[in-house]
């Protein structure tokens, strides 16, 4: 196993607060200069369709403006596809959306959206971009993720984060599960959603994850530490997780 976790720090809600007065301030591309430094090894933006955070002109100005892996979240979407195919992130994954949900409810149906999945997969594919679904920890929508050709998958932490005691035990089983399958099928693993200083150290300690995508929590802290400080933090937790002396 790879004992470095990759931090992919998500820069939406900076865009969510500049959204929330309409001018420039806070810069999302900032911030992702701002990660970069801290220590992260990578940036990911959603781009809603609905725009309520990042907008196109910020994708534009992450593929060009920093020199970490831009990975952008997208749904599946003729759009959304024109998109990423102009502007050639990194990675491109791909996520369900729901116009009136309040955040990502829940994983991408593989299995049941396959049809629907199979020329998003192979176009951002063919263009070098290397594709990701973003699914429950569940392993038939592994397999399906597989036989789209979609080289990674993120596991959605979300409902692991939400639960307590021995719900959320039985949650995190079913990402341990979920991880050793993805790693016995071929498939890149990587987790997400919710993620905090008290709910990454398990998830951070299963070895076959590679990667954390987190945004909303690390926003969120930054209003009492900065940013520079919470994506260190969260680094320090992951470390000490995957048993790096020195954490
Ligand atoms: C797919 C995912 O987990 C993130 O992109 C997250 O959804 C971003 O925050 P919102 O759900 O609030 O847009
Ligand atoms: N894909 C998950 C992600 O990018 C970050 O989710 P959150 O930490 O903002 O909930």
């Amino acid at each position: 196993m790879s004992r470095h976790l990759r931090l992919g720090v998500n820069i939406d809600h900076v865009a969510t607060v500049r959204n929330a007065r309409g001018g420039p301030h806070p810069d999302p591309l900032r911030a992702a200069k701002l990660a970069a430094q801290a220590g992260a090894d990578g940036i990911t933006a959603h781009l809603r369709e609905d725009r309520r955070h990042i907008r196109d002109e910020d994708i534009a100005r992450l593929a060009t403006g920093i020199d970490l892996p831009l990975n952008l979240e997208m749904a599946a979407t003729e759009e959304m596809l024109a998109i990423a195919l102009r502007h050639r992130p990194h990675a491109a994954c791909i996520v369900p959306e729901k116009r009136t949900e309040v955040t990502t409810e829940g994983g991408l149906d593989a299995v049941g959206g396959f049809a629907h999945l199979e020329r998003f997969a192979q176009e951002l594919g063919a263009a070098g971009i290397r594709v990701s679904l973003f699914v429950d920890p569940e392993p038939a929508q592994l397999d399906a993720a597989r036989a789209l050709g979609a080289p990674v998958v993120e596991l959605h932490t979300g409902a692991y984060c939400e639960a307590e005691g021995a719900a959320r035990e039985a949650e995190l089983e079913r990402i341990v599960r979920a991880a050793a399958h993805a790693e016995a099928i071929g498939l890149e693993c990587h987790a997400g959603h919710g993620l905090s200083y008290e709910t990454v150290g398990p998830v951070a300690a299963i070895p076959t994850i590679v990667e954390l995508n987190i945004g909303h929590f690390l926003v969120g802290e930054a209003i009492f530490g900065g940013l520079y400080s919470a994506i260190q933090r969260m680094r320090a937790c992951m470390k000490q997780a995957r048993g790096i002396v020195g954490a």
